[in-house]
C-alpha cells in the first residue's frame, strides 16, 4: 500500500472532507442563501480597490503619487489615461457594491445604470476633493514644526494618507456608494491606524499628526482648520435601542467639533456634544458635555508620584 508524505494510504479519506463539507453546509444554509433575491451577488474586491485608490492618488497628485519623470507635456495625457482605466474599474466595484445596500437596484441594468451615474458624478467632484486635500496638506505644513516640505507630508504623514482615503470615501457615501465607501476606510484604517468613518463631515484644513489610534465615529461633525493628535476619539456616548430592543441606527451621536480646535493626544470626546470654536482639547481629558467657544480643556490635576 503507498504511503503518501503526509502518513495517510494514497486513495482513503485523508480530511474528513464529506463530513467537514456536509457540516459546513448545514451551518451555512442556517445564516444565509448563496442566492439573494434570486442572484448570486459578487462582492467588491479590495485588492481591485486598493488599484483604484493609487489610480486616484496618481490623478489627484500625480507626480507625488503618480509617476516621478512627468513633463509639462506629458501630465495631461497621463491624468487621462490614468483616470479613464481607474474609473473603468470604479464603475464595477461600485456595481458589485451597491447590490449589498438596503435598496439594491432590481434588474442588473438598473444596477449598471446607477453604478455608472454614481462614477460620473464622483468623478466630477475630484477637482474640489483635491482642493480640500491641498488646504490639507497646507495645514499640516503650517500645523507641525517638524513637517520640512509638502513632499514629506505626502509620503511620509500617515494623517495625509487617511484623510486621502477619506475625501474620496466621503464622495463615493454620499453619492450612494456607502459599501465601496466603506471598504476604503478600512483599507485606510489597516495602513494607518486611523479610523474615520465614511460619513463624517470634516472641513477643509484638516490635520492628524502622528495619528495611531484616531477613531473618528459615523455622525461627527469636524469645522474647518481643525487639528487633532494621535488617540483622539469622537465616539458615540450610548447606544439607543427601539421597543424591541434593536439599536437605533444613524442618529446624531457623536460630537460637533468647531472651526480652529485643537484635540490633543488621548482624549476622548464622546456624545453629541459641541465643542465650541478656537477651543483646546487637552490630552487624555475625557469629556462627555459640551465646551463653550475658546475654551482650554485641561486636566484639573497634575500627579507628580
Ligand atoms: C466611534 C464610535 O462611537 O463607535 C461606536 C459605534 N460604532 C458607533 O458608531 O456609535
Amino acid at each position: 500500500m503507498a504511503i503518501d508524505s503526509y502518513g495517510a494510504a494514497s486513495g482513503a479519506a485523508r480530511w474528513d472532507l464529506d463530513e467537514v463539507v456536509n457540516q459546513l453546509r448545514v451551518s451555512r444554509e442556517a445564516t444565509h442563501n448563496i442566492r439573494h433575491q434570486g442572484r448570486v451577488r459578487e462582492l467588491p474586491s479590495r485588492a481591485q480597490l486598493v488599484q483604484i485608490l493609487e489610480g486616484l492618488a496618481a490623478v489627484l497628485f500625480p507626480t507625488h503619487y503618480g509617476r516621478p519623470n512627468l513633463t509639462d507635456e506629458s501630465i495631461d495625457y497621463f491624468v487621462g489615461d490614468t483616470l479613464n482605466t481607474t474609473l473603468d474599474r470604479l464603475h464595477e466595484q461600485v456595481r458589485r457594491g451597491l447590490q449589498f445596500g438596503a435598496v439594491a437596484p432590481e434588474t442588473e441594468e438598473a444596477q449598471a445604470q446607477a453604478a455608472l451615474s454614481i462614477t460620473r458624478a464622483f468623478a466630477a467632484t475630484l477637482p474640489q476633493v483635491r482642493a480640500l486635500l491641498v488646504s490639507d496638506v497646507q495645514a499640516a505644513y503650517a500645523g507641525d514644526p517638524a513637517a520640512t516640505s509638502i513632499a514629506e507630508i505626502m509620503l511620509c504623514y500617515p494623517g495625509m494618507v487617511a484623510i486621502l482615503h477619506y475625501r474620496l470615501a466621503h464622495s463615493l457615501h454620499r453619492l450612494g456608494a456607502p459599501f465601496i465607501a466603506r471598504i476604503i476606510s478600512d483599507i485606510a484604517h489597516s495602513r494607518t491606524g486611523i479610523d474615520i468613518h465614511p460619513a463624517a463631515q470634516i472641513g477643509a484644513s484638516f490635520f492628524i499628526d502622528h495619528g495611531t489610534g484616531v477613531v473618528i465615529g459615523e455622525t461627527t461633525v469636524i469645522g474647518e482648520r481643525v487639528r487633532l493628535y494621535q488617540h483622539v476619539t469622537l465616539g458615540a456616548k450610548r447606544f439607543p435601542a427601539d421597543a424591541s430592543g434593536q439599536l437605533i441606527k444613524g442618529t446624531p451621536r457623536h460630537p460637533i467639533v468647531e472651526d480652529d480646535v485643537v484635540v490633543y493626544a488621548g482624549a476622548t470626546v464622546l456624545g453629541r456634544i459641541t465643542i465650541g470654536a478656537g477651543s483646546t482639547i487637552g490630552g487624555n481629558i475625557w469629556l462627555t458635555q459640551s465646551v463653550p467657544p475658546n475654551s482650554n480643556v485641561s486636566q484639573a490635576h497634575m500627579r507628580s508620584d
